[in-house]
């Protein structure tokens, strides 16, 4: 049967109406759509500050631009796409976001362009990608030469020279791993910051980090915002645990599963070739599974995965050696992922090791696949006197994450970082750049600092688990 879906008329709502904002024309049926607002320097600044000028990709001559190439502000992305025909609309079911992509009209004089582009937090495949086409966007697309690498995260912005960068130097960035500015963790001085940025005459900066980073660069623009500053700032959301929400999945994230594999892989080999092998695996997630669970879904090879949306406990009917001695009865091995995340609430700790932080204030955790191995072995030596076990622990945490970029991390590292320069051409600031639903879209910054993506083990990607792996719940009885 061929349904028509009818959005019903009634809930029109567009945030806030702006100039830089789509409105609601009468007669379309996006009436009842509610268009996330986008930060504008037109917001805070007079018009007279902010003249409005024809794209140079008008003038590119590597481009011609046909009808339909130019995004307007009534392009929009949903939010949500799945819908229930039966009627029973909730109220997220129709918001939208602001489409990327250039624009017909920029807010920016190129030519006065000074660009910071900035790394900060943890690695993740495809960050050198990122700084290597937003410096190629900025130079190819809008002729911008005054190009800057700042140093080290956010600290450099106050605590040492940033470096020009052009298109000769950032060659053959894209194959590399790690970053080539460097990053850390801590060092964020909002004052000292945004002192380091007027003073540098920066007027687009380029903020590449994770959750943190996103927190913090919602308290710059609100600064730059509080000072007037004729300065856009965009977040571009990097993390390898793929803990950021509303977008489809973070750069880097499908390397570092195929490099998970890697890991699985040997654990298997290991697990199938010793008596009553388990083959251990650690992988990143500090509050999400996300590896993890992409990681023993695709490689099919998994018994159990454990992850920190999910509780476990180890001795007793229901529990994890229970569910191991079974499996190592039918099948001789067994494979278990763990992310570094979970188990953190059983493991024993001292009130020091409780209130550690890292430079960032992140807790710090403790090895939760040191920790299974020991007591793997404890139980088994108690509880099978005499029996082989083999416990095989692989750690590939940090391999996973400083290798270059696959091609669809690459590929999406491009995107990513030329949205991010049409958009701070457009005038938006305090936005971030994403796919939504495979479609690339700005969102406020604001929202992405606060939104987080966990695995939600109560949908079907987490049956989908279970149906490959049979694990139980781990529920105490
Ligand atoms: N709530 C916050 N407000 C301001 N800055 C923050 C905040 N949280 C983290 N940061 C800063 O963001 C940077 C990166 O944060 P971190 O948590 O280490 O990595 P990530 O951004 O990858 O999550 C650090 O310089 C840190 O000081
Ligand atoms: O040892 P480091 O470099 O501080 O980082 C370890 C952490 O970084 C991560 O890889 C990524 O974390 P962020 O994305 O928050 O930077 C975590 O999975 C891990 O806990
Ligand atoms: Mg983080």
């Amino acid at each position: 049967m061929d349904a028509t879906m009818s959005l019903p008329k009634t809930d029109i709502s567009n945030e806030k109406s702006s100039p830089f904002n789509a409105e609601p024309e009468e007669g379309l049926s996006f009436s009842s759509v509610t268009l996330r607002k986008l930060p504008h320097l037109g917001d805070y600044l007079p018009a007279s500050d902010l003249p409005s000028r024809p794209n140079p990709l008008e003038r590119n001559q590597y481009f011609h631009p046909t009808e339909g190439f130019y995004v307007s502000p009534s392009d929009v992305i949903l939010r949500q796409i799945v819908y229930d025909l039966s009627g029973k609309f909730s109220d997220t079911s129709h918001l939208a976001y602001t489409r990327a992509g250039p624009r017909r009209q920029i807010f920016f004089d190129t030519a006065m362009v000074r660009a910071a582009i900035v790394t900060c937090g943890g690695l993740c495949p495809g960050l050198n990608t990122v700084i290597r086409e937003l410096v190629v966007g900025l130079w190819e697309l809008y002729g911008v030469r005054e190009i800057y690498g700042v140093i080290a995260g956010y600290r450099g912005f106050y605590s040492s020279e940033p470096v020009q960068l052009t298109l000769k130097m950032v060659d053959g960035w894209h194959k590399r791993g790690g970053t080539a500015l460097e990053t850390s963790r801590g060092g964020f001085d909002l004052h000292k910051i945004v002192d380091g940025i007027q003073q540098r005459g920066f007027n687009q900066v380029y903020i590449i980090g994770g959750d943190g980073t996103m927190r913090g660069a919602v308290k710059i623009v609100e600064e730059v915002r509080r000072r007037k500053l004729n300065i856009s700032v965009t977040g571009i959301p990097k993390t390898v645990d793929n803990d950021v929400g509303i977008i489809d999945r973070s750069f880097g994230f499908q390397t570092a599963v195929e490099m998970a594999q890697q890991a699985i892989n040997a654990a298997h080999v290991e697990a199938e070739s010793a008596v009553n092998g388990i083959g251990l695996v650690k992988l990143m997630g500090r509050s999400t599974g996300h590896i993890a669970l992409h990681a023993t879904l695709s490689s099919c090879d998994v018994d159990c995965c454990l992850i920190p949306e999910n509780d476990f406990f180890l001795e007793g009917p229901g529990g994890l050696f229970k569910f191991l001695e079974r499996r190592l009865r039918e099948n001789g091995h067994a494979v278990v992922v763990v992310a570094e995340g979970a188990g953190q609430d059983i493991i024993p700790r001292t009130e020091a090791q409780r209130e550690d932080r890292d430079e960032s204030g992140n807790p710090t955790f403790l090895d939760v696949g040191g920790w299974l191995k020991v007591e793997l072995k404890r139980w088994w030596a108690r509880d099978h006197p005499g029996e082989l076990i083999a416990v095989k622990y692989i750690d590939p945490t940090y391999m996973i994450r400083a290798v270059p970029a696959n091609a669809t991390d690459n590929l999406y590292c491009t995107l990513l970082a030329h949205s991010a320069i049409h958009g701070v051409m457009a005038g938006y600031t305090g936005f971030v750049p994403g796919p939504i639903n495979g479609s690339y879209a700005y969102i406020p910054l604001e929202e992405v600092a606060r939104a987080r993506n966990e695995v939600n083990t109560r949908n079907h990607k987490w049956a989908w688990v279970r149906s490959v792996t049979n694990q139980p719940d781990f529920v105490q009885t």
